[in-house]
């Protein structure tokens, strides 16, 4: 049987990817450092994914283990695996890394064929980020066997997994949709067989479509909810005047996809209708504090909301909405989250106009940077 190692026992982990590749027929093992998620995949074996929506169904994801993604056992693992996908957040891409690297030096070590490696991220150019950092820890030896037989092909992956109270804890709550499009160019061999992963060899496009489409109104319905007191992202997007920025931002963000990339106009609005409904499942609970999380990441100038504000500048385009989104993201303060403390420590230390100008780029003095500090200056907290 087939191995695949998902690195991430997480939502997406087990909620989407690891389900996924369960149903084609491999055996998953997931890779995790959370050492409770990984004794109870090798005690029960399997789980049950519940999908909420307004057809309400159960998967059961059968033939799966765990291994702890930082013991002895893991660099075999990946020695072995026919093909291995993360979904552990941007920023543990690099922690795993050496990992990864070790199980590429034991491959050829053994003189095992092709694997891929598909990173599951919200970002755009995952995979080759996770393949630069793999290669700082790989010997020239292991560099030359990577080149001929690793592939890291970039994906978007898209389905709203928040977390979930079952009675088991591996159990997870899903929406119905799900989108899971990779680079085929970039995959090594014969490639894989796994129902439900779509190819293209055009990922630019169909990446920063979902990141600038459903992750930009997603984030902006997260921080002006918080704003406004609110715990979900129902209850936020249900709210008219929270619906009119997000509705207007994600279409301003559209026109400059339009631009960019050719999609046809009335498709991509169908595209932020789906969107909205599906941001208005009521069978889900997704907090507003888990959408909204690590703002200084979601604020990167290749992220969400400073990404697509942008591309419409570069086209001479409207984004007034998205500025918006842009501030109510500067007022998120929730002492539990590290980015959103430090966030809050440089606004404290030196003020909005320093803090917006080091974290967005938009450079002081700037239009823009005028119209995001005089929005952040006309919202409080309620
Ligand atoms: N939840 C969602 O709806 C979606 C999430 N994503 C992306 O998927 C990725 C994962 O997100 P979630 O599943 O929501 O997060 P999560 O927090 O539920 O899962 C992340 C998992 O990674 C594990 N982890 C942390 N450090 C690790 C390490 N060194 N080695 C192995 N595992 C480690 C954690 O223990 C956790 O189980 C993120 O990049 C997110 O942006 C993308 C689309 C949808
Ligand atoms: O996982 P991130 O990048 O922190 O952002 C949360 C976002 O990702 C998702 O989990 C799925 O794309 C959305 O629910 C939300 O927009």
């Amino acid at each position: 049987m087939k191995k695949a190692i998902q690195f991430g026992a997480g939502n997406i982990g087990r909620g989407f990817i690891g389900a996924l590749l369960s149903q084609a027929s491999y055996h998953v093992v997931f890779a995790d450092i959370n050492e409770e998620m990984i004794n109870e995949l090798n005690e029960k074996k399997s789980y049950q994914i519940h999908i909420l929506d307004l057809e309400q169904r159960q998967e059961t994801i059968s033939n799966v283990s765990g291994v702890l993604s930082n013991g002895p056992d893991i660099v075999n693992e990946v020695a072995e695996a026919d093909i291995v996908t993360t979904a552990v957040g941007p920023n543990v891409l690099k922690i795993i890394a050496s990992t990864i690297a070790k199980g590429i030096e034991a491959r050829r070590e053994a003189g095992r064929g092709v694997l891929n490696i598909i990173a599951c991220e919200n970002m755009v150019g995952g995979s080759k980020h996770l393949e630069e950092q793999v290669y700082t820890h790989l010997s020239e030896a292991g560099k030359a066997y990577a080149e001929e037989n690793v592939g890291f092909a970039n994906c978007s992956v898209d389905r709203i997994v928040p977390p979930y109270q079952g009675e088991n804890m591996l159990d997870v709550g899903v929406e119905s949709f799900y989108e899971w499009i990779v680079e085929e160019p970039s995959l090594k061999g014969e490639v894989p067989q796994i129902p439900g992963m779509k190819l293209t060899d055009n990922l630019l496009a169909y990446v920063q479509r979902k990141l600038f489409t459903l992750n930009t109104g997603h984030a902006i319905t997260a921080y002006l909810g918080y704003l406004a007191g609110m715990e979900t992202i129902e209850e936020a997007i249900n709210n008219d005047e929270i619906r009119a920025v997000v509705r207007q931002a994600m279409e301003e963000s559209g026109d400059a996809l339009i631009k960019k990339h050719g999609f046809d106009k009335e498709e991509h609005y169908k595209y932020i209708d789906k969107i909205e409904k599906r941001f208005k499942n009521p069978y889900i609970r997704d907090e507003v504090i888990r959408v909204g999380r690590e703002p200084l990441r979601k604020l990167g100038p290749a992220d969400r909301l400073v990404g697509p504000a942008n591309m419409a500048i570069q086209y001479g385009l409207g984004h007034v909405a998205l500025l918006k989104g842009i501030a109510a993201a500067f007022h998120y303060d929730n002492p539990q989250d590290p980015q959103s403390k430090e966030l809050q420590e440089q606004i404290a230390q030196n003020g909005i106009e320093a803090a917006v100008s080091s974290v967005t780029g938009f450079t002081d003095g700037s239009e823009d940077h005028r119209i995001i500090c005089e929005e952040y200056a006309k919202t409080s907290k309620a």
